[in-house]
Formats: C-alpha cells, structure tokens, sequence
C-alpha cells in the first residue's frame, strides 16, 4: 500500500534555552547546515554559537509561542489532518529536526501496511539546508531500518503553475483593503558557498541576473534562481508593477558571504525610498513559523518603521489553507494513482 510521509523542519520542545540547545545543536550540527569539516562544526557550534544563542533564540521563541506549541509543528499537524481528509492514503509527518522523527513516522506508516512512500520535504525550494537534507536523511533511515520500503520523493514545487496559483491567490486576498507602495518577497537565505555547492544541475550559477537555467539543461535552477523564478511567476499571474516589487533574503548567520540584498537592509532601503506602506510575503516557508513570525511580522515591522516606514504588512504562509491542501491532495492522489508526479 502507498502512503504519504510529510517533513518539515521542526521546533524545540518548548521556548526555553535548555530545549532550544539540544534542538540548535542537532540542527547546526548538520553537515548540510554547516558545512565544515566536522572537527571545525564542532568548535563553531558547540564552542562559539551554542553558549549565547540558545538563550536570544529562547526569547525570540517566546515571543510567538502559541497555547498548543510551535506554531511551525502546530501548522504542520493541521495541514497533515486536513491532507489526511482528502486521501485514501495514510499520511504521516516527521520533522528533519527534534521530536516528531521521520524515524518514527515512518514506523507509523508501515504499522499502517504502508510499503511505498511519498517523501514531501514541506520546501517549496531545494537548498541542501533545507530539501536535500530532509531527502538524505529520510533514504539514511530507510537503508537503515526500513529496507523494504520504496521511497519516492516530490520534486521542488517552486515555479509549478498550480502552486503559483494558489500562493498568488492567497497574497491577492492578503492585499485587499491595503494601499501597498510595494512588495517585498522575502527568502531564507543561505551562504553563496552553497549554492556551488548544492546546484541539483551541477552547472555553477555566477550568482549573476542571467538565470543559470538558461545555461541548464535541467529542469531547476539554483536556489537563488528558483526564488527569483516564483517571484517573477507571481509578478506575472497577479499582474504586479515591477518597480513595486523586489525580492530579498533573511535570517543570515555568521559573517560568511550570504545571498544578497539582505531583507533588514531592505526594509531601511525601501522606507527611506519613500515606500510609507509596505507588504512583505515569505514564500520559502509553507508554514509560519520563527523567520516569519518573529523576523519578518515583528522585528520587521519595527525595523522598517524605525526607518521612516509607516504602515506594514506580513502576508501568512500557506499554512492549511484549503487550495493548498486541496493541491497538495491532487499531487498525492495522481502519484497513487499513476506515479506520476508534478512538474
Ligand atoms: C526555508 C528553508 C530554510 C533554509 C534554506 C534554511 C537554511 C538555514 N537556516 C540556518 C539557521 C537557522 N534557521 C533557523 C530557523 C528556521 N529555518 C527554517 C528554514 C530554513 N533554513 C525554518 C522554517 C526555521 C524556523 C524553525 C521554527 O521552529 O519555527 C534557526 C533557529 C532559530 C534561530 O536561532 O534563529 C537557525 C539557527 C542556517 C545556518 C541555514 C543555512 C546554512
Ligand atoms: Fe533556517
Ligand atoms: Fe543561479
């Protein structure tokens, strides 16, 4: 029987510095995160980062912390039952990081009589930070205690025309009844050292305007170029003015070379431009989560005001929104049916 397996990334178990360190060290200490020799990860995360941030991350964790728990896990569980509701399949979820392992998820799943999984890493992108390491992660623990199981994995979903329809849809409806000077499209962002690295094509992007696709036989194109293309897809399907539109990237850390322009900056850039009324959307994130609901809904509202910005906006995720699910549905229903998978 076929089943489905969703992953997001996961949370700590509570917004605390002693739940926060253990979830940061396993997170950090993956070696598609940090991407250093072992030896070197292990001075930068457990001798530097791991004594200051989990205490500053604790606190930011706080601030957007629900009744029911992470709102990233707490999302990720209502989209799951709501999935659930529109499939003959069983459908489980797993997180890359922390409790809910895809270990166990996958225990659920065979307990169900599941042998043929759907792996949907929740990424709208591939990044090796975020996609390629739920991927991995996810054949490791099959090779390991699961090799009866087949796997199969839906592709990045980030400029498929049904996906940009529903995301286009949901910002439309974000932006009724507010008089927006501009758009910002704000992604997470990763180090340029990894987008050589990653490049699912193997043909290493110059980090240029030129969009590596067209020098790509394949059909993705790097991280930066993947955002870039849903950006301009969503200009395209909402009909948006380009000069009210720009795209930026988040929550850098360390002080390697990162993707650029970086949304802080953005925000002080665009309110001294005279842009008053400002929406942002984060469309690298299926679920809000800590980047969006702290970084971009809090600190950037304050930021840009700060700034000389006056109003502001920060468009949700998809979240479970019902044309989202009602997408992911047919993507699931047509592999079960077919095995073919969307494009
Ligand atoms: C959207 C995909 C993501 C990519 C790509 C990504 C890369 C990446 N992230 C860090 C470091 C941190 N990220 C943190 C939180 C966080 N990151 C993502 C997604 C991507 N990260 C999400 C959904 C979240 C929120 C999790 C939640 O519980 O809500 C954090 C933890 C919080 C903090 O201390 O700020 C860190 C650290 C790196 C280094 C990286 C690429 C190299
Ligand atoms: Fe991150
Ligand atoms: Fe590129």
């Amino acid at each position: 029987m076929k089943g489905v397996l969703l992953v997001n990334l996961g949370s700590p178990d509570s917004p605390t510095a002693k739940d926060v360190k253990p979830y940061l060290d396993e997170f950090l200490m993956d070696e598609r995160v940090i991407d250093t020799p072992k030896w070197l990860r292990n001075i930068i995360v457990r001798g530097i980062i791991l004594n200051t941030r989990p205490k500053k991350s604790a606190e930011a964790y706080s601030k957007i912390w629900w009744e029911e728990g992470s709102p990233l896990i707490v999302i990720s569980e209502r989209f799951q039952k709501k999935l659930q509701k529109a499939t003959k399949m069983p459908v489980a979820l797993g997180m890359r990081y922390g409790s809910m392992s895809i270990k166990s998820a996958i225990q659920e799943l065979k307990q169900k009589g599941v042998d043929e999984i759907l792996l949907v890493p929740l990424y709208p992108h591939y990044a090796m930070s975020s996609y390629e390491t739920v991927v991995v992660k996810a054949m490791e623990v099959q090779a390991e205690h699961f090799p009866d199981m087949q796997l199969t994995t839906l592709p990045a979903f980030y400029k498929n025309p049904d996906y940009i329809k529903v995301l286009s849809d949901s910002i439309s409806k974000g932006l009724e009844g507010f008089d927006y000077d501009h758009i910002l499209f704000s992604y997470h962002g990763i180090p340029e050292r990894h987008i050589r690295k990653s490049d699912p094509t193997k043909f290493h992007c110059q980090l240029n305007d030129k969009c590596c696709s067209t020098n790509s036989v394949a059909h993705h194109t790097c991280y930066r170029h993947q955002c870039l293309d849903t950006t301009a897809l969503v200009k395209k399907e909402l009909g948006l003015d380009p000069e009210k539109t720009s795209s930026s990237f988040q929550s850098r850390l360390g002080s390697d070379p990162w993707l650029q322009p970086f949304t802080d900056k953005e925000f002080e850039r665009l309110a001294k431009d005279g842009k008053s009324n400002l929406v942002v959307i984060t469309p690298a994130f299926v679920s809000d989560c800590l980047e969006t609901l702290e970084e971009i809904a809090m600190e950037g509202q304050e930021q840009f005001e700060e700034a000389g910005g006056k109003a502001y906006k920060h468009i949700p995720c998809l979240n479970d929104n019902d044309d989202w699910v009602a997408l992911m549905a047919k993507w699931v229903n047509t592999w079960e049916e077919n095995e073919s998978l969307p494009v």
